[in-house]
């Protein structure tokens, strides 16, 4: 089964040959060489509709799933149509690694959270959108280490609860708005999920402004407290460095909001 260990990205191709597509992600992107578009608007976020239902381990990440009844997440920038918000997890480093899957010019953070949302007006369902060029919009968020984050520890506080592959918990009443930074400027392109199925159905948004986490929050939070696996493996697996690298750009353009 694929990984970030025996089984990296490296391989991905053998059982995913998009892997090699012409619009996968992530990407290193170059802020002056983004094209800065005037009929590119504002994103708009409402998250406060937004029901948080459980927390779990999926043996590659952390992930927050929510109902996914509400309309009305995420709209404007390149988004023709309102999506819906369905999950946000991270990617993270190891020890003195960064993490982030996107870079900007070379420049890796330590974790990169995306918020996962889904074009419901033209699909019926979540499983059908991701599969589609316009059928998922994905935030993503660069987190650098600096102060505590206030409400970051309302995560790092339940991970003991999924420590293990396979592991979900309830996790009720978390609005992640709590989890943007002040400005939305952002760059956007066309691209893929970053893990395996790798489909091309991702129009990225990526948040220019990181929000601040301490090293306490990186290191007892993700890094300490999670596993690649189940908790009856006896291998027991840290889980770390889940990032896939930067792909190759095959001729794309960024753009960037003002
Ligand atoms: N990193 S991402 O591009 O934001 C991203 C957004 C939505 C996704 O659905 C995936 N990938 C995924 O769910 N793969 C299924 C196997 C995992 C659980 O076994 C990746
Ligand atoms: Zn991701």
């Amino acid at each position: 089964h694929w990984g970030y260990g025996k089984e990296d990205p490296s391989s991905w191709y053998k059982n995913y040959p998009v892997a090699e597509g012409n619009r996968q992600s992530p990407i290193d992107i170059v802020p002056n060489e983004a094209s800065h578009d005037r009929d590119l608007g504002p994103i708009m976020t409402n998250y406060d509709h937004c029901t948080s239902i459980n927390i779990s381990n999926n043996g590659h990440s952390v992930v927050v799933e929510f109902n996914d009844s509400d309309d009305r997440s995420i709209k404007g920038g390149p988004l023709d149509n309102p999506y819906r918000l369905k999950q946000f997890h991270f990617h993270w480093g190891g020890k003195g690694h960064e993490g982030s899957e996107h870079t900007v010019s070379g420049k890796g953070f330590a974790s990169e959270l995306h918020l996962v949302h889904w074009n419901a007006v033209k699909y019926k369902t979540y499983g059908e959108a991701s599969t589609a060029p316009d059928g998922l919009a994905v935030l993503g968020i660069f987190l650098e280490t600096g102060d505590d984050h206030r409400w970051l520890h309302m995560i790092t506080d339940v991970l003991y609860m999924v420590k293990y592959k396979g592991s979900i918990t309830d996790f009720k009443g978390f609005n992640p708005k709590c989890l943007l930074p002040s400005s939305l400027h952002y760059w956007t392109y066309l691209g893929s999920l970053t893990t395996p199925p790798l489909h091309e159905s991702v129009i990225w948004i990526i948040l220019k402004e990181p929000i601040e986490v301490s090293e306490k929050q990186m290191q007892l939070g993700m890094f300490r407290m999670l596993l690649f696996t189940e908790e009856d493996d006896d291998q027991k697996m840290r889980m770390e460095n889940n990032f896939r690298p930067p792909q190759p750009i095959k001729g794309r353009r960024v753009r960037s909001s003002n």
